[in-house]
C-alpha cells in the first residue's frame, strides 16, 4: 500500500515521500487525526540539534504525541472509527529488569525513525491503545506527554525514601504542569510545590499547595523530594537550586532534556546522600496508567484541558510549518494540529 510520509528534511523544511508498505498480520493501520508538538520536535525543526546528529536521523517524520481512528486491523481487535492512542516506543524484546522505554536498541517514533506526520501509520498492536470518547482530543493528543508524567512518578515512588511530606516540581511549563497534574494520584497526603519563572505561567497551578518564583524561594524552605522539569541551559541551575533546597536523602528525578552536559555539585549530592534518577519517554503500561486515571477523574482532565495551546487544522505543508513557528513562540500549552493532510 503507498503512504505518504511527512519527513523534516533540513531546518525547516518537510517533504511528502511515498513509501510502499505490507501490513503483516500482527500490525494495525491508524489514520492520525490530532498530532500534539514536543519540545524535541522543536528541536528538529529548528535545527536545536548537532549536526552530526541532523545528519543520522533526518530526513524524519516528526511527532511521537498523536491520536488517529483506527482504519483496519486483521485482528479485528479494534473496529474502524474506533479513537486510539499511538505509542511512539517499539522495543524489539521485553526484560525484567529493564523498562521497556529504557531497553537499547528500541525504536522511538521522531528520534531516528518516522513519528506520525503521515498519511497513515502501521503499527504493531501493542502500540495502540484505545482513547475513551469522552476525552477531548486536542488533550488526549498529548496522552504521551501524560504517560511521561507517570513514569516519573512512578519512578519517584519507587526511589524515594519514607519522607512524603512535600513533593516539589521545579519547572512552570507543560511538563511541570502535567506531572502536577497527576502529583496528587500518586502522593494524595504530600504538600505540593512549584518553582518556576513566571509568575503568569505559575498562575495556572494554582491547585498547587505553593508555588515560588525561583528568584525568590524562602531560603529555609525544604522539599522531602524534586522532580526537574526545565530542560535546556534552565536545567543547570534548576538542579542547583533543587539541591540546596532538598531534605537529605531526597531524591531528585530529571527530566528536562539538555543538548550539552550540565554541571552538577556532586560534592552537596555525596553531603546529603542524594539520589539523582533520570526518567525519559514512557511504557505502555504508562500509557494506560494515564488512560486510568484520567477516566476516573474527570478534574484533572479538565486541568489538562487547560494545557490545550494553538491548535490549527492544517491541510498542507505549508500549514505545518507555519504551525510549528507558531508554536515555537507560544507562551503557554501544547500545540496541537488537526491533522488534514
Ligand atoms: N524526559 C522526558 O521523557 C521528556 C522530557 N521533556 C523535556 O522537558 C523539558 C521541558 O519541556 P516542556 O515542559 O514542554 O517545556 P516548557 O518550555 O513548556 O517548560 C519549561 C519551563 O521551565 C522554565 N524554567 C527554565 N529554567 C528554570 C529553572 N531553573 N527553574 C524553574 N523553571 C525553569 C522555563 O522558563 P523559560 O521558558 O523562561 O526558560 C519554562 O517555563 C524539555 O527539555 C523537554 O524536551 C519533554 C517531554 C518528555
Ligand atoms: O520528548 C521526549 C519523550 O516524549 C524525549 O525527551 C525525546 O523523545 C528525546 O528524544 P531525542 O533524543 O530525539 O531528543
Ligand atoms: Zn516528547
Amino acid at each position: 500500500m503507498l503512504n505518504q510520509v511527512y519527513r523534516l528534511v533540513s531546518t525547516r523544511q518537510f517533504e511528502s515521500q511515498t513509501i510502499d508498505e505490507n501490513l503483516t498480520s500482527n500490525e494495525i493501520i491508524v489514520r492520525p487525526t490530532y498530532l500534539s508538538i514536543c519540545k524535541a520536535d522543536q528541536r528538529y525543526f529548528s535545527g536545536n540539534r548537532s549536526q552530526a546528529v541532523l545528519n543520522k536521523k533526518l530526513p524524519m517524520a516528526l511527532i511521537h504525541e498523536a491520536i488517529g481512528t483506527v482504519v483496519y486491523d486483521p485482528q479485528n481487535k479494534f473496529s474502524a472509527g474506533e479513537t486510539v492512542a499511538m505509542i511512539p516506543n517499539t522495543p524489539s524484546h521485553q526484560s525484567p529488569i529493564v523498562k521497556e522505554n529504557y531497553l537499547t536498541n528500541n525504536h522511538f517514533r521522531s528520534s531516528g525513525y518516522d513519528g506520525f506526520m503521515q498519511e497513515y501509520v502501521f503499527l504493531r498492536h501493542d502500540r495502540v491503545i484505545k482513547i475513551p470518547q469522552d476525552f477531548e482530543p486536542n488533550m488526549a493528543a498529548f496522552t504521551e506527554m501524560i504517560s511521561v508524567g507517570v513514569q516519573a512518578l512512578t519512578n519517584l515512588k519507587e526511589t524515594m525514601d519514607a519522607d512524603q511530606d512535600i513533593i516539589g516540581i521545579w519547572g512552570d511549563g507543560n511538563l511541570g504542569y502535567i506531572i502536577a497534574s497527576l502529583a496528587k494520584s500518586f502522593f494524595p497526603e504530600s504538600k505540593l510545590i512549584i518553582f518556576g519563572r513566571h509568575q503568569y505561567k505559575l498562575d495556572y497551578f494554582s491547585f498547587a499547595d505553593e508555588t515560588y518564583l525561583v528568584s525568590d524561594i524562602p531560603p529555609e524552605l525544604k522539599v522531602s523530594h524534586a522532580l526537574e522539569c526545565t530542560g535546556g541551559s534552565g536545567s543547570q541551575i534548576a538542579v542547583d537550586q533543587i539541591i540546596n533546597h532538598i531534605r537529605p536523602m531526597g531524591t531528585i528525578m530529571l527530566l528536562g532534556v539538555s543538548e550539552n552536559p550540565i554541571e552538577i555539585n556532586t560534592r552537596l549530592v555525596l553531603e546529603r546522600g542524594l539520589t539523582l534518577r533520570g526518567s525519559s519517554r514512557s511504557s505502555r503500561e504508562d500509557f494506560e496508567g494515564a488512560i486510568n486515571i484520567l477516566a476516573k477523574d474527570c478534574k484533572t482532565r479538565e486541568r489538562l484541558c487547560n494545557l490545550i495551546g494553538e491548535t490549527q487544522k492544517v491541510s498542507s505543508i505549508k500549514e505545518v510549518v507555519s504551525f510549528f513557528e507558531k508554536d515555537s513562540t507560544s507562551s503557554w500549552g501544547k500545540g496541537v494540529m488537526r491533522w488534514e493532510i
